[in-house]
């Protein structure tokens, strides 16, 4: 069914439906191999927190599941569209699909508002009125409605990252992927981010979160991947991954990080 408002066609995410599907997905840089078949589903509303040592994987798996790294080989379906056939619109499947990086990516000359319209106004044809309005909520949702006319060389790293995530969810997106969204913010700003993206969690948004938080992890997390050397090693419930390791990489893993 299409949208006639924004003509985006919805994901299916019925019961039988993985919302994220992975096959067997390797990804190269020239020689480097990354991704060595990875294999994965994530179910509507499920949050995943994908855990590893630096270099393992994480973001290269993130980016090929948005679409913006081509993959060598496998597939990753998105409510049932498979990036690979030609015939799918990547641009069209990625509206679906919201992603935070680490370092923000605000357009430093555009106010706070204006950054999150842009795509709504651009992409969805959206009136300016109907993207300011929908902007304000968003920013009332992420506790900074009063700095909407802000710019962002003004704001702390907890509050760009939470405009980075308005201006994600401004796509209304099914899919939402963190790359190390907390990663590069002072210690007492990781709190007010890790606080939206768990009212996230609690609205039933679908959520890929790589992470260096396990604290956070094992609190929001339905399932935790443990992804080492571009497999994923192991996965299951907070409790089990951090309560009952399997694998001697994950012990080790966890030896260091907890
Ligand atoms: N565009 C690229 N070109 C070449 N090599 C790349 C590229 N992107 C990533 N890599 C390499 O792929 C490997 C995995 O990188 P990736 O960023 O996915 O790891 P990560 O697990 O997210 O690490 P970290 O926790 O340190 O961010 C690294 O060796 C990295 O150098």
């Amino acid at each position: 069914m299409t949208n006639p408002e924004t003509s985006t066609i919805p994901l299916v995410t019925d019961d039988e439906t993985n919302v994220i599907r992975i096959e067997n997905l390797h990804k190269s840089f020239g020689e480097h191999e990354v991704l060595r078949g990875v294999n994965a589903e994530v179910k509507s509303g499920e949050v995943v927190c994908v855990i590893g040592p630096s270099g393992s994987g994480k973001s290269t798996l993130l980016r090929c599941i948005n679409g913006l790294e081509t993959i060598t080989s496998g597939n990753i379906w998105l409510g049932g569209y498979n990036l690979s056939d030609e015939k799918v619109d990547l641009n069209e499947v990625r509206k679906h699909v919201g992603m935070v990086f680490q370092h923000f990516n605000l357009f430093p000359n555009m106010t706070v508002v204006e950054n999150i319209t842009l795509a709504p106004i651009q992409v969805k044809k959206y009136s300016d009125d109907r993207a300011r309005k929908e902007a304000l909520e968003l920013l009332r949702r992420v506790g900074l409605e009063d700095k909407a006319d802000a710019r962002p060389a003004s704001l702390s790293g907890g509050q760009k990252q939470r405009v980075a995530i308005a201006r994600a969810l401004a796509m209304n997106p099914e899919i939402m992927l963190f790359d190390e969204a907390t990663s590069a913010l002072d210690p007492e700003m990781v709190g007010e981010v890790l606080g939206v993206i768990r009212s996230l969690a609690d609205e039933g948004m679908t959520m890929v979160l790589v992470t260096h938080e396990m604290g956070f992890a094992r609190e929001v997390a339905d399932r935790v991947a443990f992804i080492d050397a571009g497999v994923i090693q192991e996965h299951g419930s907070p409790e089990d991954i951090f309560g009952a390791p399997k694998s001697p990489r994950l012990k080790d893993f966890l030896s260091k990080v907890l």
